[in-house]
């Protein structure tokens, strides 16, 4: 790592913006899967997909089409189609959702995907019960289903469950799919010691051939499509926050409808120290949550805060000591979630339609606001300074 780190770094030296970067230089992978799909296994996995014995439905074939697009022809570079041809907008779309994944981590995700559907269409050929199946095709995610509650758990443990693109990119495929299951709750946690990082900073390293203003443009219509399927979640979302939580996963909290903490964990947004700015819609979120005063001190100064104080703002629902933190969390969740389903998802329709297109409106422009600083050298000497310290370690 730190080997690419210093390369990463004489890179940007080199440079003063990152607007006059060459492309060759900076199209660095920082970290490369250990296991790439080679040619073969993707056309053996596209052979696959036409024997597969049960259609996969909509949502996956998306997926299928958009990796297929982008391994083999790279992000997505045809004009968006007009909105009454919705069948080729939704493939458009996913395709360009997939924004500069390389194509050869394309590649790996499509074989892996056709092999979690190969697998479990022989399983339940088998009769395995769907309760607790673990949902195939996501590889920074585990998905699962139990006792009418859907999980998400974020699953880069080791790195502190910071969020790559191919991250966020299956949060959102994750929401889309438990907006439509049978759960009642949908629940998003961390494995490990932390609950998240926040953005991994190595998605600033991965500059495609296109260059860093079309980088920045991509992720900011990540972050907004991101942001925006927390927005439109139509069942009650909880955050079950296992650990220290940084940056944007702290942000979102705001638009969950529950939020259970361990007592050890903390709240952290230091937007200013990277040259950055809120998002998430905590511009608007949080000083409605906690008065403007507490909100500028979190999203302006980046003041830390304890799960305690947290729950005194009213960002979170309520802390748990950590050793009984997981028992009395799922004991309370799966009460809920014998509750009235529809009754649920109405409740919370009606308090979110009250904001629903503000809450959109505030997103793009946080977005936005992010692709200009994104751009800026505040932001590149942060990350810089970040990937510094690694360094020396
Ligand atoms: C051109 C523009 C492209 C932009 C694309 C953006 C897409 C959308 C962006 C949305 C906006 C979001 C903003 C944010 O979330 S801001 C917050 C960002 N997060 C941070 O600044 C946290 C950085 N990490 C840390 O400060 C520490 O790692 C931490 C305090 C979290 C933990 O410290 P600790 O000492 O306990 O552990 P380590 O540092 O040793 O961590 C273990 C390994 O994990 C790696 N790690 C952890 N967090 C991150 C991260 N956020 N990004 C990248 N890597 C991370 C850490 O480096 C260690 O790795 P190694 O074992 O390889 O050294």
């Amino acid at each position: 790592m730190a080997g690419v780190t210093g390369r990463l770094i004489r890179c940007w030296c080199r440079r003063a913006v990152w607007g006059s970067l060459k492309v060759p230089a900076l199209h660095l992978h920082v970290s490369k899967t250990a296991m790439e799909a080679s040619q073969e296994d993707f056309e053996n996995a596209m052979n696959q997909v036409k024997l597969l014995k049960e259609d996969p439905g909509n949502e996956v074939k998306l997926k299928l089409y958009a990796l297929y697009k982008q391994a083999t022809e790279g992000s997505c570079n045809t004009p968006r189609p007009g909105v009454f041809d919705l069948i080729n907008k939704a493939k458009w779309e996913a395709w360009n959702a997939l924004g500069n994944l390389p194509k050869e981590t394309a590649r790996q995700n499509y074989v892996d995907l056709v092999s979690g559907l190969s697998s479990s269409s022989d399983s339940s050929s088998q009769g395995k019960p769907e309760a607790d199946q673990k949902q195939a095709g996501y590889k920074t995610v585990v998905m699962t289903s139990e006792d009418s509650i859907t999980k998400i758990m974020l699953n880069r443990p080791a790195k502190k469950n910071a969020l790559t693109e191919q991250m966020y990119q299956e949060i959102i495929l994750a929401l889309e799919a438990a907006s439509k299951d049978d759960s009642a709750i949908t629940v998003l946690t961390g494995n490990g010691d932390y609950y998240s990082s926040g953005n991994d900073l190595t998605n600033f390293t991965n500059i495609p051939p296109d260059g860093v203003e079309a980088k920045a443009k991509n992720s900011a219509i990540l972050l907004r499509d991101f942001v925006g399927s927390f927005i439109d979640f139509p069942k009650p979302l909880v955050a079950v926050v296992n650990g220290p939580a940084v940056g944007i996963s702290v942000t979102i909290l705001g638009l969950f409808d529950l939020v259970y903490a361990t007592d050890r964990a903390t709240f952290h947004t230091p937007f200013s120290h990277l040259g950055q700015t809120p998002e998430g819609c905590s511009s608007y979120t949080f000083p409605k949550i906690m008065g403007p005063a507490k909100a500028a001190e979190m999203l302006i100064f980046g003041k830390k805060l304890t799960a305690g104080e947290a729950c005194a703002q009213g960002l979170v629902t309520e802390v748990f000591p950590d050793s009984t933190f997981q028992k009395e969390v799922w004991t309370r969740l799966k009460a809920y979630s014998k509750l009235p389903q529809n009754a649920l998802r109405i409740s919370k329709q009606i308090i979110r339609s009250q904001e629903k297109e503000k809450l959109h409106a505030i997103n793009a422009k946080e977005s936005s606001i992010l692709q200009e600083r994104w751009l800026s050298s505040e932001c590149m000497n942060a990350i810089m300074n970040f990937f510094s310290q690694k360094a020396k370690l």
